[in-house]
């Protein structure tokens, strides 16, 4: 579903951070995606998810080609895809219902229609009973949950993670696991960047592994 083909990424007039990157991220496969800090992981989710364009190579995302892909496009295809970020990105002024339901929001669908869904998803993260809280009152694996939430709202084919667990305990980090890999049983493709090398001995996947802006994968 996503292809890369000698892909390579500069920020401005600097040096090269991704390096003839050939990859494919398949339906209903799951990987990590990890490196050294500054490998270039955020860069790579960065060009999974189309908000940036590589300085070379070619990358297709659901059989578009990005580089003749029209902007009004964009939107769509970017819907398949559902992102965590590192810094969670939730608004402080929603309730984490608020903020989980925001992207069925923004595209006009009335609330009686996604109420059961939020309410669903935010059980199934274990949210049940912080569906009513702010985030500032919420704890880091809450927000984190809360974010997890928000990104599947939309039924995306492939879930994008910037370092899940970073801000967890180990025993949440395991839940927090366990929900990935129940997510990409019922057919998500879920690409999790981490640090974390206990993270990925508790699941034997595919490892994509960056190192000085060059791609190793382990099958
Ligand atoms: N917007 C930007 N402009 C210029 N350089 C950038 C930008 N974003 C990242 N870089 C550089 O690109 C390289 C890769 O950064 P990136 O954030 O992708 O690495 P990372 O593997 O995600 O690191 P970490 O694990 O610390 O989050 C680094 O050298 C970084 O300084």
């Amino acid at each position: 579903m996503i292809r890369f083909e000698n892909v390579g990424l500069r920020y401005g007039m600097g040096p090269e951070v991704l390096r003839d990157l050939n990859l494919r991220i398949d339906p209903r496969s799951f990987q990590f995606l990890t490196g050294p800090s500054g490998a270039g992981k955020t860069t790579l989710l960065r060009l999974l998810f189309l908000a940036l364009k590589p300085t070379r190579g070619l990358i297709t995302v659901f059989g578009r080609d990005t580089a003749t892909l029209p902007k009004a496009d964009l939107p769509a295809l970017r819907r398949r895809i559902g992102v965590v970020y590192q810094d969670f990105r939730l608004l402080d002024h929603l309730t984490t219902f608020e903020n989980v339901a925001l992207p069925l929001r923004v595209l006009g669908r009335e609330e009686s229609s996604y109420r059961a869904d939020v309410v669903e998803l935010l059980k199934w993260v274990g949210l049940g009973d912080r569906m009513h809280a702010y985030p500032p009152v919420l704890s880091g694996g809450e927000k984190q949950r809360a974010a997890i939430a928000r990104a599947l709202i939309g039924q995306p084919e492939i879930l994008l993670a910037d370092e899940p667990t970073g801000n967890v305990d180990p025993p949440l980090a395991k839940r927090l696991l366990r929900l990935f890999i129940e997510l990409n049983r019922l057919g998500t493709s879920v690409v999790i960047a981490t640090h974390d090398i206990g993270l990925m001995n508790q699941f034997d996947a595919r490892r994509l592994v960056l190192h000085e802006g060059r791609l190793t994968i382990y099958e």
